[in-house]
């Protein structure tokens, strides 16, 4: 094969395509150091039209390109794409209509791309919305999640996430933010997490006032965040420092999706002209997509790509745009924005099926005529000459997390003091979170009153029983999908850049909402104890209030379980409270009797929580209790009967059931992680 021959007889040391590999790469999967490369996705399709023709064309002498045997310099293409085509899987239609049993379409979202970016440079990509430009980002940033066939590589390595972690930062469109931090705590916590362990607090301190002055936050640097319900920072000062919390790092490469969208012209134009300087001054590459930039935004770059459909229409440098498309026919008015102009003529329009198929026909041709552009060979030229290029630099890429990053205790604590304050600063939070359960007492008492020692009162202490273990996870659960999903938003981003596991925010979510269960369910229980006059023995007083602690605690421990596998809060809400219910009716024998149960429901009690919570309140009240026969003298019935009848092990049990109970908070804890991991991280925008 020409590009094979073309390709071999020179090697970089330490990266993951020497020449020779690149050559084997184009009919096999990579090697990264020596082995294999197990993303399955990376084999360059040979059929690719483009790259092969366009590989075809440089002389396939055996040894390098003509550029290095000139002996001229080489510009370093550190990032390159060949023949990139993405496809991801689609299901259409809507779930009532089946679609779920129906198989998935592939549908191709990028096609054929080959471009090469370098540092030191701004490049905007643009197109109409759908073109492609954030799967393209995606696909870079090692996040795609469908198929991939061609190459991308940087300084010589398959961009996988690994490699991408530690050169790459990307923007997402949205800002995932805790609006009740200020701009320093959130970069401060950031750096904390992100940067090398063995720095100081005072470097890290500087670092963050380093990247707050780069960005311009200077002025806002102490104030809060803020959101929907608090006013805080404007929303382009919300886009700056999502971008500080990228730069803390110090990445090679910024991504940025749609930075300028929701901004105004002249914040956008500003941040513009920050990410210019980013790249010029502080020799990173810089990648962003665009809908439609201005002509002063334009004019600020140095290279803009057109993407529509998934193909590139054009990419190079914005001076050279309007003699290309000249060139090729379609010409600019004057004063008009020339970017304006050309993605009009790119555009696919799909309103009526005539005009989406003259404009696809349109776009198509347009295509394919960059694809036999000088434009695109000096690509094609620039790729193969860099395959000779030995990075100074190149030394610094590991492929897996380095032995600096920061300790597992320092990102707990970390974690743990970011929820902690988030939680404090919400006054209806903290309100919430200690008087929502203890709310609950009024209602119960006014519906049970106090309680007697008539044989009709085993009803009542019953009814107040059944109340106190299901109203307090049901409180637990209310809380989590208050508070919970904004944190789990959070995990996603910072989980996505490798920052912490499952196991640490879940451990760090769990440890900071345990003060709450306690003091929220310890005034519940007192308060329903001495009001409605249950056991009036304080040790029985004190198993009680334990019982409640643990309940609230495992009811908000079983909804951030299910929350980890829907993402939908109604979803999360409705599942949650089924499963409380249904355990309330198997396991707990106050609304229906275990004598009257069928064997395998009775067994099915056994997996859930009540069976031995209840087993333990019931076994406190009921134990050395009398009742009143005065007025009623066939009265037989104490306490210890009862018990006898209906809960035969109750009291002897109670330490194994403390036990249990314990054991399955242990348990909620690791099924909570698994689920989390088992979900993963869904591709976030
Ligand atoms: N995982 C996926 N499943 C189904 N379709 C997808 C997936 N990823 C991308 N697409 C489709 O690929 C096309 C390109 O999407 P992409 O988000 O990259 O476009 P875009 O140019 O960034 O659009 P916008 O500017 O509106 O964000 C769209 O038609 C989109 O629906």
């Amino acid at each position: 094969m020409e590009s094979t021959a073309l390709l071999s007889g020179h090697s970089s040391p330490q990266s993951d395509y020497s020449t020779q590999d690149y050559g084997a790469l184009l009919h096999n999967r990579p090697r990264i150091n020596g082995r294999k490369s197990r993303h399955r996705y990376y084999s360059v399709d040979i059929s690719n039209e483009s790259a092969r023709t366009n590989f075809a064309e440089t002389p396939a002498d055996g040894n390098s390109n003509t550029l290095v045997d000139a002996g001229l310099p080489q510009p370093p293409a550190c990032l390159s794409i060949v023949g990139l085509t993405y496809t991801v899987k689609e299901r259409p239609g809507h779930w009532w209509t089946g679609n779920f049993l129906k198989q998935a379409k592939p549908k191709e979202v990028l096609h054929n791309l080959t471009m090469t970016f370098n540092k030191g440079e701004l490049t905007a990509l643009v197109g109409t919305s759908g073109s492609g430009k954030t799967s393209l980002l995606d696909v870079i940033s090692g996040r795609a999640e469908g198929k991939l066939e061609g190459v991308v590589s940087y300084k010589h390595h398959q961009c996988g996430r690994n490699l991408m972690r530690q050169k790459a930062s990307y923007v997402l469109q949205a800002d995932r933010l805790l609006p009740t931090l200020t701009v320093r705590e959130t970069l401060t916590y950031m750096a904390l997490m992100k940067l090398p362990g063995t720095l100081t607090h005072d470097k890290i301190d500087r670092k963050v006032q380093a990247v707050i002055e780069l960005m311009g936050l200077r002025h806002v640097a102490e104030s809060r965040i803020g959101g929907v319900i608090i006013r805080g920072v404007s929303g382009g000062e919300k886009r700056r420092i999502s971008i500080a919390l990228q730069l803390l790092k110090d990445p090679e490469i910024l991504l940025l999706d749609e930075p300028t969208s929701g901004l105004d012209s002249f914040t956008a134009r500003h941040l513009v002209s920050t990410l210019a300087n980013l790249a010029h001054e502080g020799g990173k590459l810089v990648l962003m997509s665009v809908h439609q930039p201005r002509s002063d935004i334009v004019n600020m770059l140095d290279k803009i790509g057109i993407l529509t459909s998934g193909q590139l229409a054009y990419l190079g440098k914005p001076s050279e745009m309007v003699p290309y498309f000249t060139g090729i026919g379609y010409t600019c008015p004057r004063n008009e924005n020339p970017c304006d102009i050309y993605l009009d003529v790119t555009s696919v329009d799909r309103r009526y099926p005539n005009r989406e198929k003259a404009t696809l026909r349109q776009a198509q041709t347009i295509c394919n005529t960059f694809s036999k552009s000088q434009l695109q060979e000096n690509m094609i030229n620039t790729i193969t000459s860099g395959l000779n290029f030995h990075y100074n630099d190149d030394s610094e890429i590991a492929p897996s997390k380095g032995n600096d990053s920061p300790s597992w205790f320092r990102i707990f604590h970390c974690l743990l003091l970011r929820m902690n304050i988030h939680l404090w600063r919400e006054r209806s939070a903290v309100v919430g979170r200690i008087f929502e359960l203890p709310m609950f007492v009024p209602f119960i008492v006014i519906f049970v009153g106090r309680l007697g020692n008539s044989l009709g009162s085993i009803q009542d202490r019953l009814g107040i029983l059944y109340q106190a273990t299901q109203a307090t996870p049901y409180m637990g659960l209310t809380s989590a999908l208050a508070r919970f999903p904004v944190l789990r938003e959070l995990y996603y981003r910072e989980t996505s850049d490798g920052m912490y596991s499952a196991a640490t925010f879940l451990t760090a979510y769990f440890v900071h909402i345990l003060p709450f269960s306690i003091v929220s369910a310890s005034i519940f229980a007192s308060f329903l104890y001495w009001v409605a006059g249950l056991n009036d023995d304080l040790v029985a007083f004190g198993m009680f209030v334990l019982v409640c602690v643990m309940l609230t605690q495992f009811g908000e421990m079983m909804a951030v379980t299910v929350m980890g596998v829907f993402r939908s809060a109604q979803l999360s809400s409705d599942t949650t409270s089924l499963v409380f219910s249904a355990s309330g009716f198997l396991s707990t024998g106050l609304l229906r009797s275990f004598a009257t149960m069928p064997t395998v429901l009775k067994w099915l009690g056994y997996i859930a929580v009540h069976k031995y919570s209840t087993e333990i309140v019931v076994a406190n009240e009921f134990h050395g209790l009398k009742f009143d026969c005065s007025r009623d003298h066939e009265c037989a019935q104490t306490g210890d009967n009862y018990l006898n009848t209906y809960y035969p092990d109750a009291l002897e049990h109670r330490d194994r059931n403390f036990s249990l109970m314990g054991g399955y908070s242990v348990g909620i804890l690791i099924f909570a992680v698994l689920m989390f991991r088992a979900r993963g991280t869904p591709t976030l925008h």
